[in-house]
């Protein structure tokens, strides 16, 4: 997520780049020139549609070319039959791009995986016959004649007025598009290319977010259809057909799906290359394919990412490098929240004709840390699914606080305040550790979409509040000397307490800790237990599945001991270490309570 510049430094290069893209007609450049320009910038929005979709939010759509004609299409019969109106048909085209992004994307990312690759695929496939049916109107296979010059406010627009108003167009596109990939939004979809469980437990809806960003990928290419109908006043639907999508992926893997200028990269790598000859025209669809495959192989998202590498290694190491460690400061503690009790009561889950969950009723008290332990297969994990949202009971209630959470999909039950940590922690790749604490408060604090586009005041305001929230945060965790390292490289542990924080930073009121030790060792643990400790102190409520006996008994306040799907005794730590049906059960299987011995615990 790190830009290269900071973002004063790129706007700057940025208005730079655009002025004297600008200027080009007007410095007697040659024509041919400005048309190259003119067909890459056009191209680049297309393939900027592409990276938006596949790059950061991993879903491979290729229905790019169907919105591009969607978008050419609109433009062209508004120009022939009411108005030419650039802006008008700029709008119209993003309209009708939202219109088919919606109306395709839907069942496909339902659907998700591949579905929507096939789906996507499909719709472009159908744009010749659609074009064709509606043959009168849209002109046919025969193409659409007569379009007429486009005009602004009145005015009819030269050659280089037209190349100005897309150069302008295109770059307040990209500009906006990197201030959303370079926001709290953006984190989202790193979050969601991650895992959508992570997404959900962070409390954003994976579906909404996925449709989000398909429809707002269509903009760019709805807009690259309505500059490129009157480019050449004409247009047929031959040439929307596999080969721009094969040109447009190509573009996209070439120049660095993952990156913003990568779009820009690629789609003039597809205009200037040689492959683009006219003698290469007949083996086109071949050669797009080998250059697709042979930057798949060997550019790590590419140029872009090679761009990114070597500036990384001249400057970035020194940036990156952690600042000597701090031990977490007395000063800094967990802001604090309204303690509420989890109320688990004669809940039943089965899968098939097997009896998971079985009545099973307790209280975790506010404020304090309790642990269910229990035998493999007794129950534990899929009562943690239920109390999250991603499973639904049978039977029963779940509450926190006053409030019913059971029924709710798991992004809600986030947002009501269930925060949450994984056997394998989850930490996305291309987030440093200020930013994945930050990741916690997607769904408790939005900022609309438009605000971090557009850069407005709650844009600011909530990038203040997450830097003063993930300060205390990793001041409380001892985690400040990494904050600008890369998450995904830290060590198990770390990333342990990175997860604590990121459900912190949402302001979790209950946080449910799946086998949160295993792994660790002994200097690690003891970091935990400080760190439970002080989150209790602060008035989280903790549940904790923990195999580690001797680590129930160290910090644990109340034992729910479950087997076969039943509540078997709880009590405190104590308590459930000598009681009888507790020992008898275990001692009979072993003697151990999910694999720790009760035994080995009992003598530590
Ligand atoms: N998604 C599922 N589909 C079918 N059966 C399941 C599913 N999830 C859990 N079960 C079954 O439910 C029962 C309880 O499993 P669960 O994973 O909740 O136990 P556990 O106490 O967490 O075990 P472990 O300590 O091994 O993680 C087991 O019999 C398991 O096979």
């Amino acid at each position: 997520m790190k830009s290269i510049l900071t973002g004063r430094q790129l706007g700057l290069v940025w208005i730079a780049v655009v002025g004297v893209l600008v200027a080009l007609p007007w410095v007697g450049a040659d024509p041919a020139n400005i048309r190259l320009i003119t067909l890459i910038a056009i191209l680049a929005l297309s393939v900027s549609a592409l990276n938006l979709t596949l790059g950061y939010a991993g879903e491979l759509a290729l229905n790019q070319v169907a919105i591009y004609a969607a978008g050419a299409y609109v433009s062209a019969y508004t120009a022939i039959n009411h108005s030419a109106d650039l802006l008008l048909c700029l709008a119209l085209s993003v309209v009708a791009a939202l219109a088919i992004g919606l109306l395709t994307g839907a069942p496909g990312l339902r659907l998700g995986g591949w579905t929507l690759a096939i789906t996507s695929f499909f719709v472009v496939l159908l744009v010749p016959s659609v074009v064709n049916v509606f043959g009168e109107t849209l002109g046919g296979f025969a193409g659409l004649n007569g379009i007429p010059l486009p005009s602004l406010f009145g005015r009819e627009l030269s050659t280089e007025e037209f190349y100005v108003v897309l150069i302008i167009v295109a770059a307040l596109w990209f500009a906006v598009f990197r201030n959303i990939v370079v926001s709290r939004h953006g984190s989202a979809l790193l979050v969601l290319k991650e895992s959508p469980v992570l997404a959900a437990a962070v409390g954003t809806s994976v579906y909404r977010t996925k449709m989000v960003t398909y429809a707002l990928s269509g903009i760019p290419a709805g807009m690259a259809g309505c500059f490129a109908a009157f480019l050449d006043s004409f247009l047929s639907p031959v040439s929307l057909n596999i080969n721009l999508v094969i040109v447009i992926l190509a573009a996209s893997i070439l120049g660095g799906s993952m990156s913003v200028y990568g779009a820009i990269v690629g789609a003039a790598i597809m205009e200037i290359g040689p492959l683009r000859t006219s003698a290469f025209d007949q083996y086109a669809t071949i050669a797009y394919g080998v250059f697709l495959v042979i930057g798949g192989l060997l550019l790590r998202n590419g140029i872009a990412g090679i761009a990114h590498r070597l500036w990384d290694a001249r400057f970035g190491a020194r940036r990156r490098r952690p600042a000597a460690e701090e031990p977490p400061a007395a000063e800094f503690r967990f802001p604090e929240v309204e303690g509420r009790a989890l109320r688990i009561s004669k809940v039943g889950k089965s899968f098939g004709g097997n009896r998971a969950l079985d009545g099973v009723g307790f209280v975790a008290e506010a404020g304090r840390i309790t642990a269910l332990v229990g035998p493999n297969g007794s129950g534990k994990t899929t009562l943690m699914n239920l109390v999250s949202g991603y499973y639904r009971a049978d039977q029963g209630t779940i509450e926190l606080g006053d409030r019913p959470i059971s029924g709710l999909p798991a992004y809600r039950v986030a947002r009501c305040g269930v925060g949450r940590t994984f056997q394998t922690p989850m930490v996305p790749h291309g987030l440093t550790v200020a930013e994945t604490i930050t990741t916690g408060r997607l769904g408790s604090h939005p900022v609309p979409m438009i605000a971090s586009a557009l850069r407005l005041p709650a844009h600011w305001r909530a990038l203040a509040e997450e830097a003063e929230s993930g300060r205390r945060i990793m001041g409380a965790l001892g985690l400040s000397h990494l904050a600008g390292v890369p998450a995904a490289d830290l060590a198990l542990g770390t990333r342990r307490m990175l997860e604590l924080g990121r459900a912190v930073a949402g302001g979790s009121a209950l946080i449910l800790l799946d086998e949160v030790a295993s792994g660790l060792d002994e200097s690690d643990i003891q970091d935990l237990v400080a760190v439970l400790g002080k989150l209790r102190d602060a008035g989280v409520t903790i549940v904790l599945v923990e195999h580690n006996f001797a680590l129930v008994r160290a910090i644990a306040d109340h034992v729910v001991v479950l087997a076969e799907g039943r509540v078997l005794a709880e009590g405190d730590p104590e308590e459930i270490a000598t009681h009888p049906d507790v020992v008898s059960t275990y001692l009979g299987a072993g003697g151990e309570i999910s694999g720790t011995r009760l035994a080995t615990a009992e003598s530590e």
